[in-house]
């Protein structure tokens, strides 16, 4: 089997797709979706695989700009659309396109790959690590009870259709994205991705339902939610599924997760993907009774370890030399040493001696500052050589907020 890695011509688009829905199983998108995915198609950076007349593999890639601890935006590609069909699965064809990828990236000075991965387990090996978290949790709002500051009582709140609200709450989007790392600014293409409302995926819920919370006419948060249609012997059992919800200062926030556990006929609500640290755990009267858990979110690569490590500030003075191991990508391996503060760093290849040792995996975990290297090293995985190395660098890299990414892409 002689495999050929291609472009994407402007005409293959609708095979591609299909192709990739062959590879995800289930019903396949929505034409709304679907027409989503082809706007933000980038043809010079799609990649197909084929054996012969077969498109058999496809890999794809978004030009994003994504937050770093401190602030500053990163151009990031976001890898996406990867698939093999199942008659040519487990014979390398993602790896091939792994290493295609990550070259091309290095040729465009992007120092640093992120992606949302269908199966955690995949992307591990090439070097990505799990870089955020996703909060998850069901609460049951007739037994927990929402902290109201002062002040919500000048909140007033409007019902809107998502598509209404959609103008309105990307601008207070736009302001949040620089003040938590991982956040990806909206694209053009990406606008209309946090109203996608198709009737088919909406699981028994009803549409989508965009909630304002306004301060003298001003707009101070929204959240985005649905309800789902549940009744049984005893009566009404209704849930709130929530998707978004986002506020510019805290009494906004308490007053809006108020407002979505107070609906009528409704006893939990119910969301997949908050913040780890998200402020609605100090607003509950019983945390026990909120079901918190969670999941790996945005996968993150370092391409090129010393650009990566140069572009993001640090929340405590680092001076540090790293031994990384990088077998994937073997530019990157070998040691570096890192210095910087809040205000930025500086990373450069050394000979002097290693203070601590990981592999470029464990970096890109610890690279948005939602997990610790310390953590880490209690598992193996980083080695200290100087005594003091640990804390200092596990505590530098950490970041207020934690790193989240709203959605998958
Ligand atoms: C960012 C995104 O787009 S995420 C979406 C990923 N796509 C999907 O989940 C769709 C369904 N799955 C597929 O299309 C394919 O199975 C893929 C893309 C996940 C894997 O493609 P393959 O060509 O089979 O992978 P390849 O043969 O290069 O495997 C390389 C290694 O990864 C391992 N691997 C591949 N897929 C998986 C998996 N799902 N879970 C665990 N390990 C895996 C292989 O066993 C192999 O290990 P080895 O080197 O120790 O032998």
């Amino acid at each position: 089997m002689t495999i050929e890695l291609r472009g994407l011509a402007p005409d293959q688009w609708g095979l591609m797709h299909d192709r990739l829905e062959r590879a995800f199983g289930g019903p396949g998108d929505a034409p709304e979706e679907r027409d989503h995915w082809h706007t933000v198609t980038e043809y010079d950076r799609t990649l197909t695989a084929w054996d012969g007349p077969e498109m058999v593999g496809t890999a794809g890639a978004f030009s994003f700009r994504m937050t770093l601890p401190g602030g500053a935006p990163l151009a990031v590609p976001g890898v996406t659309m990867v698939s093999v069909q199942p008659t040519h699965r487990r014979r390398g064809l993602l790896t091939s396109m792994m290493r295609r990828q990550l070259d091309e990236f290095r040729d465009r000075a992007e120092p640093v790959a992120v992606l949302t991965a269908s199966e955690p387990a995949i992307y591990g090996r090439f070097g990505y690590g799990v870089g955020t978290k996703q909060l998850h949790g069901t609460i049951d709002t007739t037994r927990v009870s929402f902290a109201r500051p002062a002040g919500t009582e000048r909140i007033r709140f409007r019902l809107v259709s998502a598509a209404a609200g959609l103008t309105a709450c990307e601008a207070v989007y736009a302001r949040l994205v620089p003040g938590r790392p991982g956040l990806l600014a909206r694209q053009p293409g990406w606008e209309t991705r946090p109203v996608l409302d198709p009737p088919s995926g909406r699981n028994g819920a009803g549409p989508l339902h965009c909630l304002l919370a306004e301060v003298d006419g001003e707009l101070r948060g929204y959240a985005r939610y649905a309800v789902t249609g549940e009744w049984n012997y005893g009566g009404a059992d209704e849930t709130v599924r929530l998707r978004d919800v986002e506020a510019l200062d805290p009494v906004t926030y308490a007053a809006l997760w108020d407002f979505l556990a107070s609906i009528d006929l409704t006893s939990k609500i119910h969301f997949t993907n908050r913040p780890a640290d998200d402020p609605v755990q100090h607003l509950v009267s019983d945390i026990r009774r909120c079901l918190l858990g969670f999941r790996d979110g945005m996968h993150v690569r370092l391409v090129d370890v010393g650009a990566a490590l140069a572009a993001r500030a640090y929340s405590a003075p680092v001076d540090v030399v790293l031994d990384v191991e990088d077998a994937f990508c073997p530019w990157n391996a070998g040691r570096w040493r890192l210095t910087g503060d809040a205000k930025g760093a500086v990373c450069e290849r050394t000979s002097d001696a290693a203070e601590l040792s990981l592999s470029v995996k464990e970096l890109g975990a610890a690279y948005l500052g939602g997990f610790g290297l310390a953590a880490m090293a209690g598992a193996g995985l980083v080695r200290e050589s100087r005594p003091g190395a640990l804390a200092e660098t596990s505590a530098a890299f950490r970041t207020d907020p934690e790193p989240w990414l709203p959605h998958g892409f």
